[in-house]
């Protein structure tokens, strides 16, 4: 099929989805490629050089990636014309690939487009945010053990305060939606009618059951002892509150959680292990210094758009910062990979930043199409990367006796430790 601006590679296939929701994965797969904004164009090329070296070194030319660039962001602008952010082919192709990966998108604070990464995320529905924090040893980190953070998170992906539902102050639309809550509603609250933004946050029994299913099933699958809801429910009592109460309902109905000393916490066996899995919740900024105080306490985390995405950025730093934080936006078969961390502007074109949150995001990808030879060569070059203290400048300002290398220098480390 011909694209107005996608060129599909001459060789490989498309990777495609079994009934049973497995992959079927050939030797040669096509997979799409944003290159992103801000320092997309940095780690990008740096993700694609490192992987592909894994990939050959593991298969010996049996199997191999053929990259297709797709458009998104500043460069789309530029590809399809000065509006066009997100491209219509961009959707469909990441949708038929299955899987993909993507570089970060600029989102403009205040005025401006709405992000492209939510706008993904919502068009694909990858509802889960699967972000794991993972130590690797000798990366500084402000913490004194910090191999005892050891969590995955994964973060509801379509609703929340996130989707994106918000009027600007003094709009007709905020003053329509002002006046609808004071005089339909009751509502007495509002302190500044006359100048409120106004946002709304929806999240539902099914976007809540589907992420947690997912979490519990994960912990299953992994071995892991317990599934913590992170929630700001004693405040936003329907919204979050609901988010704790059908997740734990969710696990008593589908997985046969039993209460814990009359509840709320639950727990029940790892049909695979037979070891007990402890559902568990915590308030949201309890939680935030608990995973300081006491991490080795939390495994498995399951929470809402916003709350998950503030988190993934603290846990980040406990184990060396988002220079090193990978993550995958999934749907039961379509999956997007990408890094924790955004542009990060300043550092743009300079070949400077840390690559590793995108290689990391790739090495998720090779797993997830059961590549997994080649995925353990990347974590394997990673951790020798490390050790060998060539680093780029994040993990050199705090490591002792580091030489610091650009972003692409630190993907040939990389390259020459496997
Ligand atoms: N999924 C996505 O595409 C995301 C996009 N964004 C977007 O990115 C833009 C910039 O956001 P901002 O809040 O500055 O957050 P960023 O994550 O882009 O950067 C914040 C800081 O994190 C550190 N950092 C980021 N990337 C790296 C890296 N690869 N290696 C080492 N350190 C890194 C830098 O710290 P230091 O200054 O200490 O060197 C940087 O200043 C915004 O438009 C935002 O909306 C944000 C998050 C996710
Ligand atoms: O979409 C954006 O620009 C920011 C998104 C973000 O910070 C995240 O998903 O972690
Ligand atoms: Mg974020």
């Amino acid at each position: 099929m011909a694209y107005q601006h996608i060129q599909v590679p001459t060789q490989g296939q498309k990777i495609t989805v079994n009934a049973d929701m497995s992959l079927n994965v050939p030797d040669q797969p096509i997979i799409p490629y944003i290159e992103g904004d801000g320092t997309g164009v940095d780690i990008t090329p740096v993700m694609l050089k490192v992987v592909d070296a894994a990939v050959a070194k593991s298969y010996g030319g049996q199997k191999k990636i053929h990259w297709m660039e797709i458009f998104a962001g500043e460069k789309a602008t530029k590809v399809y014309g000065p509006d066009v952010w997100l491209p219509d082919e961009t959707l469909k192709v990441a949708r038929e690939y299955v899987v993909s990966i993507k570089g970060p998108l600029t989102t403009p604070v205040g005025g401006g487009i709405r992000s492209l990464n939510v706008a993904l995320r919502q068009e694909l529905d990858l509802y889960v945010c699967l972000r794991p924090i993972q130590y690797f040893a000798g990366v500084p980190s402000p913490l004194k053990e910090p191999q005892k953070t050891n969590m995955v998170i994964f973060r509801e992906n379509s609703e929340d305060i996130y989707a994106g539902i918000e009027y600007e102050a003094k709009s007709e639309k905020a003053r329509k939606a002002i006046d609808f809550l004071i005089k339909e509603m009751g509502v007495s609250k509002i302190r500044f009618p006359q100048t409120s933004a106004i946002g709304i946050k929806p999240v539902s029994i099914e976007g809540t059951e589907r992420l947690v299913r997912k979490a519990l099933q994960y912990a299953i699958d992994n071995d892991k002892p317990s599934v913590t809801l992170v929630h700001k429910g004693n405040i936003m009592k329907f919204t979050e509150g609901g988010f704790r109460d059908w997740g734990y309902a969710l696990a008593k109905k589908e997985f046969g959680a039993q209460e814990i000393d009359g509840g709320p916490w639950c727990r029940f066996r790892n049909p695979k292990t037979g070891k007990e899995i402890v559902v568990k919740d915590s308030i949201a900024d309890a939680f935030l210094q608990q995973i300081l105080l006491r991490p080795a306490e939390y495994s498995v985390i399951a929470t809402l758009n916003l709350n998950g995405d503030y988190i993934s950025d603290a846990l980040a730093a406990q184990v060396g910062g988002i220079g090193i934080a990978p993550g995958a936006n999934m749907s039961d078969t379509v999956a997007m990979f990408e890094a924790t961390h955004g542009t990060a502007p300043k550092y743009a074109g300079k070949d400077y930043v840390n690559p590793g949150s995108e290689i990391l995001s790739a090495e998720m990808m090779l797993r997830h199409m059961g590549w997994t030879k080649a995925a353990d060569l990347v974590i394997h070059s990673m951790e020798r990367a490390i050790q060998s203290k060539k680093v780029t400048y994040d993990f050199a300002r705090l490591m002792e006796g580091a030489t610091q290398v650009s972003c692409s220098g630190f993907g040939q480390v990389m390259i020459d430790h496997m």
